[in-house]
């Protein structure tokens, strides 16, 4: 079954100064209409706690809402689907374990990881990076650069791959134009948001570029 995949991926962040659920908050204010919550500070009761009141307010506004990586969380709390950061896993297995309804995404860096990915059949949308350079999740992943995703979505054509490619890892709204005319999908944006001076603008710059 085709779902629908936003273009427009927010992921929070943790962060001294502002909780997951107020990021959210400023989210969903700002237009959002699809929010991760990336959260790796919290033990699994906490996690649940903020999961059930971020659902909420995802709710309220309509918005999808999509966990990292706990999959577990699934079943517990009123969300859509969950994104797995670990290349490694077994996407198939995944599927079976939360059922056909819910939104499955997985990471890559490369057209190998896309087309094992794609083959599994088992997931929604490929968040593909980094773009540029970032410090939310540095890594040693070779930065794709506007040529990496100009090269990978033409290797995709060719080999009529179609699933929707996320472009990810520092992003800014300098970006969103060039990478739009690369051909993929949509862009998945945490810092640029999350530690500017003024989050909703610049969440809203984002947006109206993509929209
Ligand atoms: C939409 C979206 N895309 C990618 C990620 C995570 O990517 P990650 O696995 O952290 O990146 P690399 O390790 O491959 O650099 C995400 N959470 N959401
Ligand atoms: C999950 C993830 N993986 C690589 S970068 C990133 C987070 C988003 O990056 P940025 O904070 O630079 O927008
Ligand atoms: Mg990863």
């Amino acid at each position: 079954m085709q779902k629908y995949v936003s273009r427009f991926h927010y992921l929070t962040q943790d962060l001294q100064h502002k909780s997951h659920l107020e990021q959210v908050i400023t989210a969903c204010e700002s237009g959002a209409n699809w929010i991760q919550y990336r959260c790796f500070s919290k033990t699994e009761e906490q996690h649940l706690d903020e999961l059930n009141r971020i659902a909420e307010v995802c709710d309220d506004w309509g918005t999808t809402l999509i966990i990292t990586d706990h999959t577990s969380l699934l079943s517990k709390a009123d969300i859509q689907g969950v994104h797995i950061e670990d290349l490694s896993a077994d996407f198939t297995s995944i599927r079976k374990e939360i059922g056909p309804d819910k939104t499955l995404g997985a990471s890559a860096n490369t057209l190998d990881d896309i087309k094992r990915i794609a083959a599994s059949g088992a997931v929604d949308y490929i968040g593909c990076g980094p773009f540029g350079v970032t410090l939310t999740k540095p890594n040693d992943y070779p930065i794709l650069g506007l040529e990496g995703y100009k090269a990978i979505m033409a290797e995709m054509d060719i080999l009529r791959i179609a699933i929707p490619i996320i472009a990810v890892g520092g992003i800014t709204a300098a970006n969103i134009d060039a990478l739009a005319d690369m051909g993929v999908h949509g862009v998945a944006v945490s810092a640029a948001i999350n530690k500017s001076d003024n989050p909703a603008s610049a969440f809203k710059e984002i947006y109206r570029k993509l929209h």
